[in-house]
């Protein structure tokens, strides 16, 4: 993975049947991403397969929202790092809040799932979060240092070159939520970085870091611009096809002169 690369990502989360799925991929097909960012999207299973062909020849990569931690089996409703290898996807998003919170993920299921995707040659997005209980009690940084220890707990330093963490604090998704100030950030993913450094030893792998959060045009150049955010996961401020690119388009000056430091 280059170490310089500014990493932009939209997961569209449940919305886009099949036939808007394609429409927006046809519509990102020919998207050119400034110098030193790497985009990607996330569409729904529905469309994994639609997306990945569509996007198999373009500047952007696909993944898929989850998956389960066994390559098969009698697991209804799940879906295995083999399929979404064979959709053609190259990378997974694991532990968002909103699996953690609804679906009953687990820091200990989101490291059964980072080894099973890594194994199966997908590029893993784990994304972590403190709540706003957590927050107002000023375990923050305690919280997302667990949370990456746990979802890398017997991950190979070879292998870490193959992940990427989302730092999604819960309190700033969605419509309710409030972005995170960018000083705030800046001290989490220094902390973080100093998480990862630890693991990964004198590997030099630099662990791509994200931020995710109500990300908009408003503040992605603020965020963009830290020293230790590596890019940033959108969600409802990306979902249309010309959204995305906008905002990606609107950091290259950050980008070039963060790449060139
Ligand atoms: O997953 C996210 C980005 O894809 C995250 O939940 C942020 O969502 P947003 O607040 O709607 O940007």
């Amino acid at each position: 993975m280059d170490q310089k690369s500014v990493w932009i990502g939209t997961s569209w989360k449940m919305n886009k049947g099949p036939a808007e799925a394609i429409a927006a991929a046809r519509a990102l097909e020919s998207f050119q991403p400034p110098k030193g960012i790497r985009s990607f999207v996330i569409p729904p299973f529905t469309s994994l397969r639609d997306v990945c062909s569509v996007l198999e020849d373009s500047a952007l990569l696909v993944g898929a929202q989850n998956m389960h931690w066994e390559d098969s089996g009698a697991w209804t409703g799940e879906v295995s790092a083999p399929m979404i290898a064979e959709c053609g996807a190259s990378i997974v998003e694991i532990g968002h809040s909103e699996r953690r919170q609804h679906f009953g993920e687990t820091d200990w299921t989101v490291n059964l799932k980072v080894r099973a995707a890594l194994r199966h040659g997908l590029r893993s997005l784990i994304c972590i979060g403190d709540t706003a209980e957590e927050f107002e009690f000023g375990v923050s940084q305690e919280t997302l240092a667990r949370q990456v220890k746990i979802a890398l707990h017997g991950v190979s330093r070879k292998d870490l070159g193959q992940v990427m963490i989302a730092y999604e604090p819960v309190w700033a998704i969605g419509s309710a939520g409030r972005p995170a100030e960018a000083s705030f950030v800046s001290g989490i993913h220094t902390k973080l970085r100093a998480v990862v450094r630890e693991l990964a030893g004198d590997t030099g792998v630099r662990i791509p870091l994200l931020y995710g959060g109500s990300v908009s045009q408003a503040n992605i150049r603020d965020y963009v611009a830290l020293p230790d955010v590596d890019g940033v996961f959108v969600g409802r401020a990306a979902w249309e096809p010309a959204d995305f690119m906008t905002l990606v388009e609107s950091v290259s000056g950050v980008v070039s002169r963060k790449i060139a430091a």
